[in-house]
């Protein structure tokens, strides 16, 4: 990359490395987008990262180490034989080993996963822990499976995974579609085809070798952040205010725990079918039963509760989603990618909200961050926002690698510190680049450095 001394060259850079001839690449470049463009400060600031171009850091950073796809073949109920595609990108290496989730959704292509790791490469940069960044997954969709089928496919996922898996060069976890069930069946079979009880997991059972708090972290990470975050911005706290939640799987259900917890009043969570909304505050036991047992949709919530409102994805005015439209002091977004658009951070906007915080991966478009921005909204960005997730993935390799087990309490409590000082670190970096309460732009701008750094010094 030439030397980048205009906002109008950073765009005509970027512009060169779009691929035209790939649809599925869209989402992977929107990421790639939002972050070569919030660092332009330090382009402009920094000679290293300008005009050292012999590092080409930016060229490796947005290619992956390797796309690993393999074929996955397994039997359904009915003894017929489906077939799936997996894939494993290990993006970036430069801070540790490659680190990151596995989505099972109908959904997943190498776009998507090349999105998701790149965003896990900054974001375990700001964890400060010794993690790279990579993504997987497969188009399988579990909705509607049988316990056994799911089984059957992790198992036949994981023989050709393993290969390319270890405690020390790559450490999948969970993700959409992927929760403890999914992770104990993957572990089976690690274990099964290696012979070696290894911390090559993380989000395992308690039972054998998971953290304690890896289920809530990421949840309960978010707002531990936007907690701070409203503190440093001098804003009132979220004690006795109206929130609202989208989606309604691990990361959803824990921030909507964590909130209730802090006395707050979370009101609505949805799922790809419709949006619950219940003024009194949402009844959480059932929501987790509807959702990690009975596996079954939001609808069921408003048999149990008519008081409450359910409704359809149907029922709304197309570009706009029914959950971003209930007034509320601070948002959630955590279902999944590109869910809260400009005319949803219109409607924030229009009713007073003060913050969002997002839980779920991208889940806002360009335009709505750049809306949000504009007026002064406190966007937390994924990257930080939801990094507690990854980060007790990290204590759970330390407690591996150990052969230890530390308490709830102990686990919380570094949580707690690790979202304070990620959000310390974003308000500062902003602030020493001139874009003080940008919280986006302090993200990237100190994920990229720890990253570039470390891949300045390892040479080429
Ligand atoms: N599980 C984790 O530790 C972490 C998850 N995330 C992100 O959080 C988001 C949610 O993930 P999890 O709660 O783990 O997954 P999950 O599988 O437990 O739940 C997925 C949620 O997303 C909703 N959803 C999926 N596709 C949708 C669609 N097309 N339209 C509307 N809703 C949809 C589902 O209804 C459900 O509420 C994702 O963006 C994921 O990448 C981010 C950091 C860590
Ligand atoms: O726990 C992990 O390794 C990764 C979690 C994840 O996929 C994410 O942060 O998006």
């Amino acid at each position: 990359m030439k030397r980048i001394n205009t906002i109008v060259d950073a765009k005509a850079e970027i512009e060169k490395l779009k691929n035209p001839n790939c649809a599925e690449d869209d989402i992977f470049f929107q990421a790639m987008e939002e972050v070569l463009l919030s660092i332009f400060p330090l382009f402009k600031s920094d000679e290293v990262y300008s005009k050292n171009a012999k590092n080409a850091v930016i060229r490796r950073l947005i290619t992956p180490d390797r796309v690993i796809k393999f074929k996955v073949v397994w039997m359904d109920d009915n003894n017929e034989v489906q077939v799936n595609t997996g894939y494993r990108v290990q993006f970036n290496n430069a801070l540790g080993p490659y680190k990151g989730g596995l989505r099972f959704h109908p959904s997943v292509n190498e776009g998507i996963l090349k999105f998701l790791g790149f965003e896990q490469i900054l974001k375990n940069a700001l964890t400060g822990l010794p993690l790279g960044g990579a993504k997987g997954g497969s188009d399988f969709d579990p909705k509607g499976k049988s316990d056994f089928e799911v089984m059957k496919f992790c198992k036949a996922f994981m023989r050709e995974l393993y290969k390319h898996i270890g405690p020390r060069i790559d450490v999948p976890a969970g993700d959409i579609g992927v929760g403890g069930r999914e992770i104990g069946y993957l572990f089976g079979e690690y274990k099964r085809m290696t012979s070696a009880f290894e911390g090559v997991l993380t989000g395992k059972p308690f039972f054998f070798g998971g953290s304690l708090m890896r289920p809530e972290a990421t949840g309960y990470g978010v707002v531990y952040f936007t907690r701070k975050m409203l503190e440093l911005d001098g804003k009132e706290s979220l004690e006795g205010k109206v929130c609202t939640v989208s989606g309604s799987g691990n990361v959803a259900l824990h921030a909507i725990e964590k909130l209730q917890q802090l006395g707050a009043n979370p009101v609505t969570c949805t799922d790809s079918k419709g949006m619950i909304y219940d003024a009194r505050g949402l009844d959480l036991a059932l929501l987790k039963e509807l959702k990690f047992v009975r596996r079954t949709s939001l609808e069921e919530y408003a048999k149990v509760h008519p008081e409450a409102a359910y409704t359809p994805v149907s029922e709304y005015p197309e570009g706009a989603h029914a959950v971003w439209d209930i007034p509320c002091y601070a948002a959630f977004p955590c279902a999944t990618q590109n869910e809260l658009n400009k005319k949803d951070a219109e409607n924030l906007v229009k009713n007073g909200c003060v913050s969002v915080s997002e839980g779920a991966n991208m889940p806002s478009t360009t335009e709505a961050i750049d809306l949000m921005l504009k007026n002064k909204i406190c966007l937390a960005p994924a990257k930080a926002a939801n990094a507690g997730g990854v980060a007790v993935s990290g204590f759970e390799m330390s407690q591996n690698a150990a052969m230890q087990r530390w308490s709830f309490a102990k686990v919380d409590v570094k949580l707690q510190e690790t979202m304070e000082e990620i959000c310390e670190n974003v308000a500062s970096t902003a602030k020493e680049f001139g874009v003080e309460g940008n919280y986006v732009v302090g993200a990237n701008i100190a994920g990229f450095k720890r990253v570039a750094d470390a891949m300045i010094a390892e040479g080429v």
